[in-house]
């Protein structure tokens, strides 16, 4: 194999082994929405759109002190708390209307 390719190969067994511990904690993030869903009495409680900014605003700040790009870091924030809300609507929805 060439450089290049040798190189590739061992940045991606570093990217592999980062998505192993991200999976790990976002396992754990999914078990806290879970349990904050089953709070919550209504949908747009669920939903907590003035929670979200913080959180975004958060982690862009976060995002810049470690040297990493703040607008990448929102827009995967967004897409993962969307999906996070999408369950959250689920799980509130199952404990009103449970069986
Ligand atoms: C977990 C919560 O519910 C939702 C999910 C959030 C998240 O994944 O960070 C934030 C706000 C809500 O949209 C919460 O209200 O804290």
């Amino acid at each position: 194999m060439t450089d290049a390719g040798n190189v590739l190969r061992d940045i991606r067994s570093r990217i592999d082994l980062l998505d192993q511990q991200i999976v790990q904690l976002l396992a754990a993030r999914e078990d806290l929405v879970r349990a904050a869903g089953r709070l919550k009495s209504d949908t747009a409680a669920v939903r907590a759109p003035d929670r979200v900014e913080q959180v975004v605003q958060r982690v862009r700040g976060l995002a810049k002190e470690a040297g990493a790009s703040p607008e990448v870091v929102d827009r995967i924030y967004r897409a993962m708390i969307s999906a996070f809300i999408d369950l959250e609507l689920a799980v509130h929805r199952a404990d009103r209307h449970p069986g």
